[in-house]
This record gives structure tokens, C-alpha cells and sequence, in this order.
């Protein structure tokens, strides 16, 4: 059995993953780790997470649970993620990483650390999102330049990065297609008097409401037609499948950073 670790394991994905790891037949919950200060610590892991005691106690720290797993998964914020990354390269552990809103210098921290240990690292560990930077790869290389690109987001109101990861990952994929720098020609919201759309920008709409467990859609737009390419989330166990599927094709992997679709085998 492989022992899988949780990070954030009270948050909102790291309940579902805990769920999601007591469904599978061929990996175990080997800790699950809570913010230091949380009155949780010692609590059982999947009396918390609404599966039932499973006699995993809740730790306060990565370290204090080190002989306990071998695969860490992490959705939880870009400081914690980056230090949790940093004890697992240390100590010979593989990770998979959930977590969005990192910096470019943030990322290129998980790019080193992943020299010393493999390491699966996507914004978005839906089956459904991967296929679809697929089709927006060749939809974006058939439509070309004369389409007007934008992504629209909505995600639940207690989300904390804008625009989301997934939504980011979109745009390099169209920007990619058409031979752009997303650096260059990504524009985040519009307000006042902007002035005419230029023509290779590639537009970003953040919504924030309610309970919605995150929509995406891409739109082509040209003078007499549009296309649009929409994936919407409904249960965030579809995230922690994805994670679980991760942490499996990562056993035996040499140490390298690896994203969803090295996992679902979708690389050219
Ligand atoms: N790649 C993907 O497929 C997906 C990625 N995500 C990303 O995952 C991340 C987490 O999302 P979500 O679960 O909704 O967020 P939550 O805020 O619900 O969960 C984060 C958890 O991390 C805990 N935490 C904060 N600081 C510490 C600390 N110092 N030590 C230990 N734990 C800590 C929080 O505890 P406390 O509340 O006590 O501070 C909280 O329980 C986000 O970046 C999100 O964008 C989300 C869904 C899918
Ligand atoms: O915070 C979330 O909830 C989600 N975050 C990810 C992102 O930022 O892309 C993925 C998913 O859409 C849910």
C-alpha cells in the first residue's frame, strides 16, 4: 500500500482528498497535516473529513510525520506549499502539487526542487480541463489571428488568487497555439476608458460567487461567429481523482517536474 500524506487536510480539498484516498483499494491515508496552530491537531483524520474514524491523528507539521508516507498532496497556499516541497526533496519524497497563485520566482522554486524529487504540479487535476488545453490547441492553431481570444472564470467566493491557475494555464496554451507571449499580451480586466481592443490581447474576467466549484470557458470571436469552449466543475472530487491518479503514475518516476498531461498521457 502506498502511504499518502494531505496537507490543508481541513480545507476544502483536503477533506475531498482524504475521501477520496479511503476510496481507493491500493493507497492509504498515512497522515494528514493541519495549520500548527489548529485546535484539530490530534483530532481523527476522517472523523473531520466526514468519512468516519479511520485512526489517523491530524499533525501540526510535515516533520512530524515524515516516517509516516511516502507521496505528499498539496493544495493549500504558495509559502506553505514551497516549504513542504523543500522537507519532501529533502527527504527523498515524491509530490503532487495542487496549489495556484505562485509567482513566476515561486514556480521556479518548485522547478529546482523538483531536480531532487519527482513531482506532479497542475492548476487543474481535472481529467476534463487537460483534454480541453487539447482542444484549444488546435481550435487556437485553426482559427488564428482574425478570432479575438478571452477566458472567463467564476469561482466561489472564499477563492484567493485571481484569475485562477486554470484559467492562466488556458491562455499560455492559446497563446502558445498562436505564437504569443501570454507576458506580453494578456490583459486582466477592463475599467474606464480603455480604448479598442487590440488585437492580440488575450482578455481575463475574474467572477467571485457563491458556491460555484469553478467554470472556465474560452471564446473565439470574430465578425459574424464565436466559438466557445466551456468546462464547468461540479464536485471538487473530480480535482482529487485527478490527484490520486497523479500520485500513482508518480511511483517509480525519476525526480523531474512532471504536470496532468505527462499523467494522462496527452504529450505529444
Ligand atoms: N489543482 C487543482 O486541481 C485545484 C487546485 N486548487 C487550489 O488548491 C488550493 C487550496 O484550495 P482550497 O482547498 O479551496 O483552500 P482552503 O483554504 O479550503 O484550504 C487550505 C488549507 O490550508 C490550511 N493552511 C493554511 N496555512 C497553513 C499552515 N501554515 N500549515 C498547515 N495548513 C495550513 C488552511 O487551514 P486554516 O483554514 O486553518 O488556515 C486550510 O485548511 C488553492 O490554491 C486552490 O486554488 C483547488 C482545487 C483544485
Ligand atoms: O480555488 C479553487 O477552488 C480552484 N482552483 C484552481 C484554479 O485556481 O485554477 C482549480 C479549480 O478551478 C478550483
Amino acid at each position: 500500500m502506498t502511504r499518502i500524506a494531505v496537507t490543508g487536510a481541513a480545507g476544502r480539498m483536503g477533506k475531498v482528498l482524504i475521501e477520496a484516498i479511503d476510496e481507493a483499494d491500493d493507497l492509504t491515508l498515512g497522515a494528514a497535516i493541519v495549520h500548527p496552530e489548529s485546535s484539530l491537531i490530534g483530532a481523527d483524520a476522517g472523523e473531520m473529513a466526514g468519512i468516519g474514524k479511520n485512526g489517523v491523528a491530524l499533525a501540526g507539521n510535515v516533520g512530524d510525520v515524515k516516517d509516516a508516507f511516502d507521496i505528499l498532496i498539496d493544495f493549500t497556499f504558495p509559502d506553505l506549499t514551497l516549504e513542504n516541497l523543500a522537507f519532501c526533496s529533502e527527504h527523498g519524497k515524491a509530490v503532487v502539487i495542487g496549489t495556484t497563485g505562485m509567482t513566476d520566482a515561486e514556480k521556479e522554486q518548485v522547478r529546482l526542487a523538483a531536480e531532487k524529487t519527482p513531482v506532479v504540479f497542475a492548476p487543474n487535476m481535472s481529467v476534463g480541463i487537460n483534454v480541453m488545453l487539447d482542444l484549444l490547441h488546435k481550435a487556437a492553431s485553426a482559427l488564428g489571428d482574425d478570432y479575438d481570444v478571452e477566458i472567463i472564470e467564476t469561482h466561489h467566493r472564499h477563492k484567493k488568487d485571481a484569475p485562477s491557475g486554470t484559467a492562466l494555464r488556458l491562455g499560455e496554451a492559446v497563446a502558445d497555439a498562436l505564437g504569443r507571449d501570454l507576458g506580453e499580451c494578456a490583459v486582466y480586466g477592463r475599467e474606464g476608458f480603455t480604448g479598442e481592443r487590440s488585437r492580440d490581447e488575450i482578455g481575463f474576467e475574474t467572477v467571485r460567487a457563491g458556491d460555484v466549484v469553478g467554470d472556465h470557458t474560452v471564446l473565439f470571436a470574430t465578425m459574424g461567429e464565436r466559438i466557445e469552449i466551456t468546462h464547468k466543475a461540479s464536485s471538487r472530487m473530480t480535482f482529487a481523482k485527478g490527484a490520486i491518479r497523479a500520485a500513482r503514475w508518480l511511483q517509480g518516476k525519476p525526480a523531474g517536474l512532471y504536470d496532468m498531461q505527462d499523467v494522462l498521457s496527452l504529450k505529444d
